[in-house]
């Protein structure tokens, strides 16, 4: 499995890289960036994964996360994937809208045609590129976390629940909680995984805990001037949830704050600290 670096910057002593690679599950090009903390010589770092949210790319979190501070303060390694295959064969919404297809891939692997040979994003995060990440940076595959972004929140709190001996640590900005209950969700599991609902559990976070998925605990943040809040967002869901499954939850409502990387970034070096220290040893 080779990679191609796209583009490498010195930052807080340690390296931001952009790759590019050919995805076998995907079947297209994928774009996605790695910050390297400083570290001694044969040094094996723990990694946190973050998934990003709608019309993102890794470019958004990697210019506008303010990560880099706290990951070369505390050694972390990050990864940034894309969030959707993209190329000119890769089928889109009919529409072009924003809330499906490119840049929408929310973190399933499709069964619907005509999406279901290029939109397998929950094989590529939680299998491809890890094994890709691990073969060409100092990983210390043992010590994963995962953090996501509104749809990246639900794809981070997901891929958590359902490998919870892989990932020691999962928090999200702003997640799309329960997806098969809201506008963005519906529309996207209906296209992606067709329309049985039960199909679409193993892909919702207050679906999996009511169904009996553990997890050690969460972090969570929301901004209360977040627009999509009330629609889309629904974070007394996930508490409802996580109170009767006696799911420690940590949910954070922050008065003033959109939904935007204004939000993120302001709350990214808590989340790493809370990541770091379940990442120790
Ligand atoms: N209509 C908006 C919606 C797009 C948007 O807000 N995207 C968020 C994630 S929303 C949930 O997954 C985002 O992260 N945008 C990128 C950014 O850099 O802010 C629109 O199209 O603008």
């Amino acid at each position: 499995m080779t990679i191609q670096t796209v583009s490498t910057n010195t930052s807080y002593g340690g390296v931001q890289g952009v790759y590019r690679h050919a995805s076998q599950a995907t079947g297209t090009d994928m774009v996605f960036s790695v910050y390297v903390p400083p570290h001694g010589d044969g040094a094996k770092l723990p990694v946190v994964w973050y998934l990003s949210g709608l019309t993102c790319t890794h470019a958004n979190v990697t210019e506008k996360g303010e990560f880099r501070k706290a990951c070369a303060e505390l050694g972390l390694i990050f990864v940034a994937p894309d969030t959707s295959p993209r190329g000119p064969d890769v089928p889109g919404d009919a529409n072009n809208a924003y809330d499906f297809g490119l840049g929408a891939g929310f973190y399933v692997d499709a069964t619907e045609a005509p999406f279901a040979r290029n939109y397998r994003m929950w094989s590529y995060v939680t299998d491809e590129l890890p094994k890709l990440v691990a073969g060409n940076f100092p990983v210390d595959a043992k010590r994963q976390s995962v953090m996501g972004h509104s749809m990246g929140g639900h794809g981070a709190l997901t891929v958590a629940l359902r490998n919870p001996h892989r990932y020691r640590a999962a928090s999200a900005f702003a997640p799309i909680v329960a997806p098969s209950q809201v506008p963005w969700g519906i529309k996207a599991l209906t296209g992606y995984l067709g329309p049985n609902k039960a199909a679409w559990r193993s892909h919702d976070t207050v679906a999996l805990i009511e169904d009996g998925a553990k997890y050690s605990g969460f972090l969570v943040d929301v901004g209360e001037a977040d627009n999509f809040l009330k629609e889309q967002l629904k974070p007394e869901l996930l508490q409802a949830a996580c109170n009767k499954a006696n799911i420690p939850l940590t949910l954070r409502r922050q008065p003033g704050y959109d939904h935007s990387y204004y939000f993120i970034s302001t709350f990214m070096s808590d989340h790493l600290h809370w990541h770091a220290e379940r990442l120790k040893g």
